[in-house]
């Protein structure tokens, strides 16, 4: 029986995750597998509780369990709490790192039924699909961090930005290795005109690439990389980039798919993975039934396929979200003249209520 983990979290986690459960359990019912899920706390919702965002007993049901769902943490309730209690660096950050979650795979595909909800004209994002392996346990998110006061009385803040071989190594090879199964085209992002760790990542990278031949290989700098995103989102294939070129580019990425709110991840490379939708916990709308479930509840169908092996049962979620999108149904943010606006609980219901069609 899989044991899946979830963590709804704060903000719009609360709502999200009960969605992407629905298309669990109709996977579920569907294919006679019994999901047992448990629910744990983290993030503002941990702290508000128990003291700590990330509780012990928290820590010890992510390790315990097959899979992890997340919905998402933080929120301006606790951005003035002490750095090392605040939800990001308290909770999500070591979490990954504990887990060794190095990499973060955000798969951006456009569904042709959003071709309208996307800020791109039609035949520029026509066919975007394309996928950024972020490196995730590393880089500035984990290297030293300081304040101190120097000489003329000034505050200085220091956050030093760390890459090893080994690291760069691991999540390229992952790269390589998930091109060969797509369009066999690599693209490694960095600044290597700048910084002597995207030097470091490109001659790692490279040397890789000797052992790809099938695939091609370029490299390009990363303030290049967001402008041709923009420009001509369809020649990427698998992007590979350092922590916080990572973040940024897939945040970029998400809305030429529509909104945020499709935009699903997995967070792999240790015992346990970790499914979260690429957005936060979005407070300007969090409670509103406003919010779309369907980043989370494609995450869900990316557990079903790393974690699980449950290929059917990936697509039969993916499909069931296609299919609702072509029915015209959507949330808020990917709304268009003429479709059908729907609630986050409503767009779950239609989700499930697809997969066991
Ligand atoms: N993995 C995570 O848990 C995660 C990721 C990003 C940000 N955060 C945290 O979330 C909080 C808010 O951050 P932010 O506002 O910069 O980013 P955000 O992603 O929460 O929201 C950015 C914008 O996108 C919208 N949005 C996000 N998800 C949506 C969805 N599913 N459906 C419809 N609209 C959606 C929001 O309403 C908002 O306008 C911060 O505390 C931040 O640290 C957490
Ligand atoms: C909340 C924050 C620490 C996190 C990150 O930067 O990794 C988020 O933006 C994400 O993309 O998952
Ligand atoms: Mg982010």
């Amino acid at each position: 029986m899989p044991d899946v983990l979830l963590l709804p979290g704060d903000g719009i986690g609360a709502e999200i995750v009960p969605e992407a459960v629905k298309a669990l359990k109709a996977v579920g019912k569907r294919y006679q597998i019994r999901f047992r899920f448990r629910e744990a706390l983290i993030g503002g919702a941990a702290y508000d509780a128990c003291g700590h965002p990330l509780p012990e007993e928290t820590l010890r049901l992510c390790e315990e369990s097959d899979a992890i769902l997340l919905g998402a943490i933080g929120g301006p309730k606790w951005d003035n709490l002490p750095v090392e209690l605040r939800p990001e660096m308290g909770a999500l950050l070591p979490l990954r790192k504990k887990l060794g979650l190095y990499a973060n795979i955000r798969p951006a595909l456009l569904f042709p039924a959003l071709i309208e909800a996307s800020p791109l004209k039609p035949e520029i994002v026509s066919g975007m699909d394309l996928v950024v392996v972020r490196e995730l346990t590393g880089g500035l998110y984990f290297g030293t961090k300081k304040r101190e006061f120097v000489d003329n009385g000034d505050e200085q803040a220091i956050d030093t930005l760390v890459y090893r071989t080994g690291e760069i190594e691991r999540i390229g090879r992952l790269a390589f290795q998930m091109a060969r199964k797509r369009r066999k085209k690599v693209t490694s992002v960095d600044k290597a005109n700048v910084l002597e760790s995207s030097r470091l990542w490109r001659d790692v990278i490279t040397g890789l690439g000797r052992e790809y031949p099938d695939v091609q290989l370029e490299h390009m700098y990363v303030d290049n990389c967001s402008m041709q995103l923009v420009r001509r989102p369809t020649q990427f294939d698998v992007i590979v980039t350092e922590n916080t070129f990572g973040d940024i580019l897939t945040d970029e990425a998400s809305i030429l798919t529509g909104s945020i709110g499709m935009l699903a991840s997995a967070s792999i490379g240790g015992k346990v993975a970790l499914y979260e939708p690429a957005h936060g916990s979005a407070p300007d709308i969090a409670g509103q039934q406003k919010a779309n479930p369907l980043a989370t509840i494609l995450s869900a169908a990316l557990m079903l396929r790393l974690s699980f092996g449950m290929e059917e049962g990936a697509q039969a979620i993916e499909a069931a979200v296609r299919q609702v999108l072509d029915e015209g149904y959507r949330t808020a943010d990917i709304m268009q003249p003429g479709k059908r606006q729907v609630t986050t609980a409503a767009m779950g219901d239609l989700v499930a209520d697809r997969i066991l069609a």
